[in-house]
């Protein structure tokens, strides 16, 4: 009964088709695979076996592809076979040296002769010519020699691969199969040679390399083999069972460190390791490994992935690292057994741990607990591109050390257009002070009303400073962005955590200080007031100015993952117009946020 429907389905399905073929759409369908149609049509018994193979089927002779290739294959067969398709000569390079200095020889050239002159001198002009005259002689490379016929009848199913060599590396591995000690193909890099001959899948079993049998040795052996081989590559390979799926992921990821794979002990192979820098975005091509992934970079043109390590690799590297750093027993970092659930147990001592302000107008947050903000291992967090959405715009969060200058830059930028760009007004349990307005500087309320609202997480900072609490209230971040502001913060950084929400989506600017000295001499220059000194009315120490220093250093190492731009305020003019090229930037440009945030 199944079948019966199955190939109703299937003759219904072919039907449709060789209608749409028969009663014509825009597409001039090819008479032969209309032929074909009928002919599987009216013959039930050719239908493929499975819905899959159906639809694929169907989807292949639909395909404009398909029908487009068909065409061509006619065209050529057809000028071949009329004798018009030939090159009319085979060595247009020594006409173009000739034109050439006849130009050059003519005392007034004409415009079109000047231009003539200069087009024919492009390197890609005089490219498109040395091509035309190589297939012109038919002078292809490399000169592939004939397969080898001896294949042993007996043999299991074999498949003879030749490759040349070049510089571009093979872009595949091999390994010993533990079970049968063979040497096979461990992976194979996507956009690598390996990959686009089509010809190596992973799983393979190598049984010779240009007529040397590979059996019992190791992949050192045949990688010397490989080596000390010139020209042309033949591999006999057993082909592995089943074809893996190749396709590539779509997975972006934006990197919290840097990898450098000359200095990895662990990469099994480190020409094919991909190094990158912190902040960079990686397009994972596969995960089909559970230590090593393949990567590309977003943006870079060159087809072949390179390897860089899993997550769950890299947090182990991080644990272990760790470990060792505590001088505690360290995990052993195994890369080939299966991977221990992992465990997020290890808080780092950190060396620089930055005494906080001693005397601040505001204290937000005064736990400053923040020693577990790392057990959380930041390796690999994925992103997605997020949209400029009209009218909705994200807000601004600058952060930094205490006193770098994040109130400076954004009074003004708030100055530039007061209109679009608005901070929240802070709430305060402090009385009102005579000639205050509720709702100005400060929404005022009582200490139980406060504390209420602290305890419900309303507050996305607070603190408490002379026996009176203030706080900034998350509802009135969200207020300003639902009304069509961009939304400017400066607050503690340990508010990071609660701001940065699939729901607010801040764009987080980090304001970093120059080294101590340009710190010093930009201050001074402009007797800057310390934030330090409860009425402002002083320059920075000495001592402040080197919190400063250990203040960022503290955050970066906390934070880091977390910053979208990196700002640095030594001169405050130059980093004043870069805020507002980042400003600028994240209204314009789509921009990569956490994946979660677009889904
Ligand atoms: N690049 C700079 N060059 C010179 N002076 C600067 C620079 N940036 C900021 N300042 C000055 O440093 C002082 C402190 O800046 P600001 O009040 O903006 O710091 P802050 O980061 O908001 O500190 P806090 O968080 O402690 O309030 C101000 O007098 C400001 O004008």
């Amino acid at each position: 009964m199944q079948n019966y429907v199955r190939e109703e389905k299937a003759r219904i399905e072919l039907f449709k088709m060789s209608e749409v073929m028969a009663n014509g759409t825009n597409i001039k369908w090819d008479p032969v695979l209309s032929r074909l149609l009928t002919s599987l049509r009216n013959n039930s018994g050719n239908l493929p076996s499975t819905e899959e193979d159906l639809s694929f089927l169907s989807d292949l002779l639909q395909s404009k592809e398909l029908h487009a290739l068909v065409n061509v294959h006619n065209k050529i067969i057809s000028n071949g076979a009329s004798g018009t398709f030939f090159p009319m000569l085979s060595t247009s390079m020594h006409v173009m040296v000739d034109v050439l200095e006849e130009l050059a020889s003519v005392p007034h050239a004409s415009d079109e002769c000047r231009e003539l002159f200069y087009l024919l001198q492009k390197p890609n002009i005089q490219g498109v010519l040395c091509a035309h005259d190589a297939v012109a002689q038919k002078d292809y490379y490399p000169h592939l020699p004939e397969i080898p016929p001896d294949v042993d009848e007996e043999e299991e199913t074999v498949k003879i691969v030749q490759l040349v060599k070049s510089n571009e590396p093979l872009g595949a591995t091999i390994k010993t199969d533990e079970a049968t000690g063979k040497i096979i193909i461990a992976r194979v890099m996507h956009g690598g040679a390996a990959d686009r001959s089509g010809l190596i899948h992973v799983g393979d079993e190598v049984v010779e390399v240009n007529n040397i049998n590979v059996e019992g040795k190791t992949p050192n052996d045949v990688l010397s083999i490989l080596q000390n081989s010139e020209g042309t590559i033949t591999f006999k390979l057993v082909p592995a069972d089943g074809k893996l799926n190749l396709r590539e992921s779509k997975v972006r990821v934006r990197a919290h460190f840097n990898y450098n794979a000359e200095t990895d002990q662990y990469i099994p192979c480190k020409e094919a390791g991909l190094n990158f820098e912190k902040g960079d975005i990686l397009h994972i091509v596969s995960q089909d490994d559970a230590y090593w992934w393949q990567a590309r970079k977003e943006g870079d043109r060159n087809m072949r992935a390179g390897l860089i390590p899993s997550r769950a690799l890299q947090e182990r590297r991080i644990i272990h690292e760790r470990s060792q750093a505590n001088n505690e027993e360290p995990e052993p970092l195994c890369v080939g057994s299966p991977l221990p659930v992992l465990t997020c147990n290890q808080s780092p001592k950190s060396s620089h741990c930055a005494s906080g302000p001693k005397t601040k107008k505001i204290m937000y947050d005064t736990t400053e607990n923040d020693d577990f903000d790392r057990e959380h291992i930041p390796t690999y967090e994925e992103v997605a591109k997020l949209y400029p959405r009209p009218g909705i715009y994200r807000p601004i969060v600058l952060i930094g050390a205490p006193g770098i200058g994040r109130n400076e830059l954004k009074r003004r930028l708030i100055d530039t257009n007061p209109v679009k760009y608005k901070t929240p007004i802070p709430f305060t349990s402090r009385p009102v002070r005579p000639g205050e307005v509720d709702g100005k500087e400060y929404f005022f309320v009582s200490r139980e009303h406060m504390e209420e609202d602290i305890e419900a997480n309303k507050f996305m900072e607070y603190g408490e400073y002379k026996g009176n609490l203030y706080g900034t209230s998350t509802e009135s971040v969200k207020a300003i962005i639902s009304s069509g502001h961009v939304c400017i913060l400066n607050p503690h950084y340990q508010a990071l955590k609660i701001l940065r929400n699939p729901e607010l989506k801040p764009y987080i600017i980090y304001i970093k200080p120059p080294p101590l000295e340009e710190l010093k001499e930009t201050r001074n220059a402009v007797h800057a007031r310390s934030t330090f000194d409860v009425n402002n009315s002083r320059g920075f120490t000495d001592e402040e100015f080197s919190d400063i220093i250990k203040s960022a250093q503290r955050i970066e190492f906390l934070y880091d993952h977390f910053f979208d731009a990196t700002i640095v305020n030594a001169d405050l003019a130059v980093a004043f117009s870069q805020i507002l090229q980042k400003v600028s930037s994240v209204e314009t440009e789509p921009l990569w946020v956490p994946a979660s945030w677009v889904q």
